[in-house]
């Protein structure tokens, strides 16, 4: 809305209905692009954390083409916000939602409660759980973007923090040759970093993010879709037209991100497992300690190292070195009063030791308050 007002309604109508109107045209612009249009419904389970989602996307349903049916579940007409559900819920517990009953390979997604991050999720035949973060919303995200883009010049980085999963950035990196920058915890963080390039794709591994694009590729794709003879080229310019007009480039929207990811899907005709398949997760726990002064860890290298309280980075390098693929690293929450732990390792058992006893070397030099943690 401030962004619609601020350029005189070029960004968009600044009204509800100027927005639902803007996301549902670039979307049914983009599906018609695709391959197999025509070819049924695509239907999408979304859990809306009992949050302010299922209200708008409750109202913005009429917009929506008949090609994409979405289905509502925790909209907070049973439950109270983000119990037992939520984008965080599923990310943290690698579990599904509640309230949301997924047949095999479904293809479903949670918001959080104010509807700013999405992840994904589906359950395979044998009923195993499978997650689909940030850090492969964005990898997706790459993949198709960096394609349209081949033949211009533009610049393009994928922005991550020290939580993107090891593995993403290897997939990025070394398979999609897309450079990659670790920036602090925190949007604007990572929005700035994005700033810098004429394609910025920024996720925090929570769901959170979006895609920002400069001024001179924005001018350059719109003067291609209108000039460009060669008619694949002029395609392409009109999806990365629609892609622009898809996106909420001034934040992170589950609404927009969710109408992008599934126009990429329809676009590549890729399903839930395919897109899941492009890499294989390391396996990894996200932990919280209690201290008393959470000020007496203080970070350094895009927090991945602590350079307070003595003694602390000594002793998670050395507990890192007993497993293999393995990572850690603790920083002091911005929004909670705890030390938070993330740890990584070739397997969910080895991730979970190394993550538990990070969190008693805190405990211990970093001023613990209470029990000390428990094994996982
Ligand atoms: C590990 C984690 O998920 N941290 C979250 C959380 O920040 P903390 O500083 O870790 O409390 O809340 C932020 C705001 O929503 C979000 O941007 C960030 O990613």
């Amino acid at each position: 809305m401030v962004c619609c007002q601020n350029t005189q309604g070029q960004y968009g109508k600044a009204t509800l209905e100027g927005y639902y109107g803007k996301l549902s045209k670039a979307f049914m612009q983009l599906i018609k692009q695709s391959p197999c249009s025509g070819e049924g419904q695509r239907h999408l389970k979304i859990d809306c954390a009992n949050g302010i989602g299922a209200l708008k996307l409750s109202e913005m349903k009429p917009y929506f083409p008949q090609e994409m049916v979405i289905h509502i579940y925790n909209d907070g007409t049973k439950e109270k916000l983000n119990h037992l559900c939520g984008a965080d819920f599923v990310k943290v517990h690698q579990k599904p939602p509640g309230g949301l009953d997924m047949k095999p390979n479904e293809r479903c997604c949670s918001f959080d409660g104010d509807a700013d991050r999405i992840v994904y999720y589906y359950k395979d035949t044998a009923g195993h759980f499978h997650l689909i973060d940030g850090d492969k919303i964005a990898t997706l995200i790459s993949i198709f973007l960096k394609e349209l883009i081949v033949k211009q010049d533009f610049t393009m980085a994928v922005v991550q923090t020290a939580y993107a999963n090891g593995n993403s950035t290897r997939y990025l990196q070394e398979t999609l040759k897309v450079p990659v920058h670790c920036v602090k915890t925190g949007v604007k963080h990572l929005h700035h970093k994005a700033q810098e390039f004429d394609v910025g794709v920024y996720f925090e591994a929570n769901g959170h993010g979006t895609v920002l694009f400069s001024k001179t590729a924005e001018t350059k794709i719109r003067q291609l879709v209108k000039e460009e003879k060669d008619d694949e080229k002029r395609e392409a310019a009109k999806m990365l037209e629609n892609m622009i007009d898809l996106i909420n480039q001034t934040v992170g929207d589950a609404v927009s991100d969710m109408l992008v990811i599934e126009a990429i899907l329809a676009l590549k005709g890729l399903t839930v497992q395919q897109w899941d398949a492009l890499y294989a997760d390391l396996p990894n726990r996200l932990l919280k300690v209690q201290v008393a002064d959470r000020r007496v860890i203080d970070t350094t290298d895009a927090e991945r190292r602590a350079l307070t309280p003595p003694g602390l980075q000594e002793k998670i390098d050395a507990l890192v070195k007993k497993y293999k693929l393995s990572r850690a690293f603790v920083r002091p929450s911005g929004t909670e009063d705890v030390v938070r732990i993330y740890a990584e390792a070739d397997t969910q058992e080895n991730a979970d030791a190394l993550a538990h006893e990070v969190s008693l070397a805190v405990f211990h030099l970093a001023g613990g308050k209470g029990a000390p943690p428990q094994p996982i």
